[in-house]
Formats: structure tokens, C-alpha cells, sequence
């Protein structure tokens, strides 16, 4: 999916959180959303992708060359974030049956093939809510990564993750990223070392 965002801020109560951002997203790019703690990474991303309206400026979704309606972008999204819930009273096969319904996975990938490609086959029958937040997380980057989405939005994706879930998401992003719209906000150069393109967040501030 190709964004275009024109001279746009977001802004909450009196505080602007960025402003005049002017930027093209483009299939197949890799952006890392960059700035500290609060910096309005995740405000960003929730921005550009249509979930938070802008305070001012414009957003222009197109795909394959035909436009997108704003109200139609969460249809083409994946999204793995901390502060989006799974649904935990449902064993993996469960919600993995609810979720596909509504995101399909990739082509050629089937719910037993990602549940091996998670390392989860021992948690198949188990309630979501007994798993380990490392387990949780890979559900979630699972989940986003291979759903057959064109924009992709990973907010600080190895969250709860050791040294080998790591090297895990390292290898699935990369695997799964061709052709998307993929952003990404971080804090951890692991997470995002592989991007073509930044964004710091406090090059849009202070104006
Ligand atoms: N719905 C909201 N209403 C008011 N202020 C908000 C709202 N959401 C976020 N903010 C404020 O916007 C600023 C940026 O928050 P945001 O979560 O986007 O930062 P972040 O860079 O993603 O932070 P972190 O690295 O800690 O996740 C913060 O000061 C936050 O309090």
C-alpha cells in the first residue's frame, strides 16, 4: 500500500505531538519510527495508518493504483502491538480459527504451518491466557506477519522476547516483508537495524 501524508500533525489537548510531516510510504519500504520513551511513536504510526484522525494535513492511501478509503485501510492492515489484546479465554487453535476469519494468512500458509512456524505446537489445545508473555508475543508477531495484509505495523516488536525469540522475529520479518508498506517503531536498534528508512519523531516537533 503506498501512504502519502502531507503536512500532517497530530495533535492532543494543547500539546502537538508531531507537525508537518511531509512523506511518502511506499510498497516494499521498511520505515523505523524512531524517538524516546513518549516521543508519539505509536501516535504516529496510529496516525498514518487512518486509526487516529490528523489534527491537520492529509493522508492518500492508494493500492495497485486504485485509492483507498481511510474507513477501508483496516482491512488491508496487520498490526502487532503491546497494547493490543489477544483473546485469552481461547485455546491457540481457537483463536487462530476466530482471527483468520477476519485476517487471512498468507497464501499457501496453513494454521499448522504457522503454529509450528510460532514454535507452539505444545500450546495448540492451551488457553492463550496460560502462555508466557515471550509465547504471547510471538502469537501476536505470528499473527501479523504472515496475514496476507499489505501494510504491516510492528510497535516495538521484540517486546518480551529473549535472545532467541529475537533472532526469531529477526528471520520471520525479513521473510514476510517483501512487497508490504512495513513501519515500525522502536527504541531497539535489534529490532529495526534492518529498515531502509527512519523517522525520528523529534524532527517534527518544536514548530
Ligand atoms: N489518547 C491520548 N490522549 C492524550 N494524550 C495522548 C493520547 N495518546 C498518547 N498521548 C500522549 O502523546 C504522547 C506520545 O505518546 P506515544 O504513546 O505516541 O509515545 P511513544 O513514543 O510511542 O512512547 P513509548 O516509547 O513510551 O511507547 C505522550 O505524551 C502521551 O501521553
Amino acid at each position: 500500500m503506498n501512504i502519502e501524508a502531507t503536512n500532517l500533525g497530530k495533535r492532543f489537548q494543547r500539546d502537538w505531538i508531531f507537525r508537518g510531516l511531509t512523506r511518502v510510504f511506499r510498497p516494499g519500504s521498511a520505515t523505523a519510527v524512531l524517538g524516546p520513551n513518549g516521543a508519539g511513536k505509536s501516535t504516529l504510526l496510529n496516525t498514518i495508518s487512518g486509526q487516529l484522525l490528523p489534527t491537520e494535513g492529509t493522508l492518500t492511501y492508494t493500492l495497485a493504483g486504485h485509492p483507498v478509503a481511510v474507513e477501508d485501510v483496516p482491512h488491508y492492515l496487520a498490526y502487532a502491538a503491546p497494547y493490543l489484546e489477544l483473546l485469552e479465554e481461547l485455546t491457540l487453535l481457537e483463536l487462530l480459527q476466530f482471527h483468520t476469519r477476519f485476517k487471512p494468512l498468507q497464501p499457501g500458509v496453513s494454521l499448522d504451518r504457522l503454529i509450528g512456524i510460532m514454535y507452539l505446537e505444545k500450546g495448540r489445545h492451551q488457553l492463550v491466557r496460560e502462555f508466557s508473555s515471550g509465547m504471547k508475543q510471538r502469537l501476536k508477531l505470528g499473527l501479523a506477519l504472515y496475514a496476507a495484509a499489505p501494510l504491516l505495523l510492528l510497535d516495538e516488536p521484540t517486546t518480551n522476547l529473549d535472545a532467541t525469540g529475537v533472532a526469531w522475529y529477526q528471520e520471520h520479518v525479513q521473510a514476510t516483508r517483501a512487497g508490504r508498506t512495513l513501519l515500525l517503531s522502536s527504541n531497539v536498534p535489534a529490532e529495526y537495524a534492518f529498515c531502509d528508512e527512519e523517522l525520528l519523531v523529534t524532527d517534527f516537533q518544536k514548530r
